[in-house]
């Protein structure tokens, strides 16, 4: 894996609220962008399977945040983890003042 890659994710974690690295069939990543609209967030999203560097840049996400999987979602540049751990977010009431921390949602 390269290290343009890895400042590359390091550089969208940092400078969005809200961010899903997905892949576009994956239906916990579908799952997870529904729930983050459902709260008003608006994510941004990296299509993986669908940018040249998306491999890579799955690589650069395991190494730096040691999540291997998608979706790998972050909030207020931090790892929240993949969907179940989003669900897990939400059913604790926690995704909204998460949200509103981050000055994404009302
Ligand atoms: N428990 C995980 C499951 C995620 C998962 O299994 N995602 C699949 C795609 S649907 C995956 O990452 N497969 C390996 C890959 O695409 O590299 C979650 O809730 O996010």
């Amino acid at each position: 894996m390269s290290a343009a890659a890895k400042t590359k994710v390091q550089s969208i974690v940092d400078e969005h609220a809200v961010v899903v690295f997905s892949k576009t069939y994956c239906p916990y990543c579908k799952a997870t962008k529904k729930t983050l609209k459902d709260a008003g967030a608006q994510a941004f999203v990296v299509e993986l399977d669908e940018v040249s560097d998306g491999a890579d840049l799955q690589a650069a996400v395991r190494e730096l945040f040691h999540h291997s999987t998608v979706p790998a979602v972050f909030i207020n540049h931090a790892l929240v983890g993949g969907n179940d751990a989003l669900q897990a977010t939400k059913s604790k009431g926690k995704l909204g003042p998460m949200l509103q921390a981050a000055g994404v949602a009302a």
